[in-house]
């Protein structure tokens, strides 16, 4: 290779350079600190091995350093809790969730609602009230919306017909119960609007895309340039605001007029619409552009904490289910068992009584194989843990939730292997947090849709399992696919075939 005399001063800054990053970013770690696992490359620090060993990096590091333990990735110190420290860290107000989930998933910058404290505070109220509370109420109608997208995504297999779940995950057949329950029964028959709820999430993540590499200088300078599309007119969800403004404003325009007209006689429809027109803060008396922007970006950001998370879940759950034929036919006698009683028609009771399935949910979201999940916390000023280390203000902690969920005191010698029926034995159901399951986080801050989430999967995967024998192609266990620590499910397809009618 030839290097002209004119490239040694290039050199020269490159070199200059990196050694000025490397001075700024050294990890300064003060005495109390949680040990920090030694590293060869300067600036690069654990990075690699983070991205791509997560979960054995993770593991010997508890092993040699105990819990917590800090590393560097991206230029940044992180300190990483396992089992012992992560309770207090959810159940402490000096960490913040919303402080450090904007950096990494910029949100607010499209949904500028979300910069207001006070719109995540009314989004979980409203989920609390709105959904939880009155789950029984909509049981009914997550079954026929269920049975709606079944019948478009699956529909006949009398011949086995393989669905290849990489791109979706089904988030259309969880899409349609959840415009059900936002917008009514009325607005979620219309296709675009489904489609709309299916696809805004991954249209948003699609700018998430680029990896940190900026975060070395600074994670802000990275969540500036990600986003400096979006500041520049470039909303990949746009189109989605459209479509629902556009579907929105006719309905609750009739709303606000039969109310008018009926007065005491008006039936409220039961929807998360109808809960914020009687609501003092969000109701009108008129529809403007205003007030749609407003409604569209409440219902958006539901839209976002609750469809890709559930279809994710769902579509790990019927691997998992598809990849041990050992479980078939009790799961499947249960579902059997409960149709009959209810004759078809599923209400929360029935619900409640599909305990084997529960476990095995449960156990398929505790075996979902995050090392961390997507949530951070950063710590808003200096803090000590009950076991005397001290981490300064603005350290990002991050859940190890392996360590957690793979502890043998909860789960045995053999904890990574699955324990379908874990959860009815232990008398814990899949939507109860609990100090070895952190799936949905724990403390004030645990999410409050779990109730909602864990319902839709069940019923989905109750239908499924009637009408279908549902396969892997290998026959075997398909392995989720990993980028870095976080997980996602296997893309290998499902396959699906009637059974014969019960
Ligand atoms: C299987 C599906 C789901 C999983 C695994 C999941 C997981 C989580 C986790 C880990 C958190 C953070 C909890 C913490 O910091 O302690 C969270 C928060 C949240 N989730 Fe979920 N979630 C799911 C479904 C849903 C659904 C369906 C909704 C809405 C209907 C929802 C709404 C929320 C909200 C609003 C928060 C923020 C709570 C707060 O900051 O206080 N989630 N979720």
């Amino acid at each position: 290779m030839y290097f002209s005399f004119e490239t040694i001063p290039a050199f020269a800054w490159v070199f200059i350079a990196t050694f000025v990053i490397y001075l700024i970013k050294k990890p300064r770690i003060s005495k109390n600190e949680p040990p920090m696992v030694p590293y060869k490359i300067p600036i690069i620090g654990h990075t690699l091995d983070y991205l791509f060993n997560t979960q054995n990096f993770l593991a010997e590091c508890g092993r040699q350093y105990g819990d917590p333990f800090n590393i560097y990735v991206y230029g940044q110190v992180n300190t990483i809790a396992g089992n012992e420290i992560a309770h207090e860290v959810y159940r402490t107000d000096t960490f913040s969730k919303a402080s450090a989930t904007q950096d990494s998933f910029p949100l607010h910058r499209v949904l500028k609602s979300l910069e207001r404290p006070e719109t995540t505070e009314k989004i979980i109220k409203t989920i609390r009230q709105g959904i939880s509370a009155k789950l029984p109420l909509y049981t009914e109608r997550i079954q026929k919306q269920f049975m709606i997208s079944i019948n478009k995504k699956i529909g006949d297999c009398s011949n086995p017909k393989l669905i290849i779940t990489a791109n979706d995950n089904f988030s259309n057949m969880i899409a349609r119960p959840v415009a059900d329950v936002l917008v009514g029964q009325e607005i979620s028959k219309n296709e675009d609007v489904v489609k709309a709820f299916a696809d805004f999430t991954k249209d948003f993540t699609s700018i998430l895309a680029i990896p940190p590499i900026l975060s070395f200088i600074h994670p802000k300078v990275h969540t500036q340039v990600i986003t400096l599309p979006l500041r520049f007119g470039w909303n990949p969800i746009g189109k989605h605001m459209i479509t629902l403004k556009e579907n929105l404003k006719p309905v609750l325009e009739k709303r606000l007029k039969d109310k008018e007209i009926l007065g005491d006689k008006y039936e409220p429809p039961l929807d998360i619409i109808e809960y914020l027109l009687n609501d003092p803060e969000y109701g009108t008396k008129v529809i403007t552009d205003d007030y749609l922007n407003k409604i569209c970006e409440f219902l958006f950001i539901i839209v976002v904490v609750s469809i890709l998370t559930t279809s994710r879940h769902i579509t790990c759950a019927l691997y998992d289910f598809a990849g041990r034929p050992e479980l078939w036919d009790d799961i499947y006698e249960e579902q059997v068992r409960i149709d009959k009683e209810c004759n078809g028609e599923l209400s929360s009771q029935h619900i409640n009584k599909m305990v084997k399935l529960d476990s095995f949910l449960r156990e398929s979201l505790r075996t979902f194989d995050s090392s961390t999940p997507i949530i951070p916390h950063r710590c808003m000023e200096s803090y000590t843990f009950k076991n005397g280390m001290t981490i300064p203000k603005g350290r990002i902690v991050k859940t190890n939730l392996m360590d957690i969920h793979y502890n043998t005191t909860a789960y045995g010698p053999e904890p990574r292997s699955f324990l379908p029926y874990y959860g009815l034995e232990n008398k814990f159901p899949a939507s109860r947090t609990d100090k070895n399951y952190f799936i949905f986080g724990a403390g004030k801050h645990a999410c409050p849709g779990r109730f909602f989430a864990v319902n839709e999967i069940k019923i989905g995967m109750h239908k499924l399992i009637l009408n279908y024998h549902i396969k892997t192609p290998s026959g075997k266990i398909e392995k989720k696919i990993h980028s870095g620590p976080l997980a996602s499910p296997p893309v290998a397809g499902l396959i699906f075939e009637n059974r014969k009618k019960h």
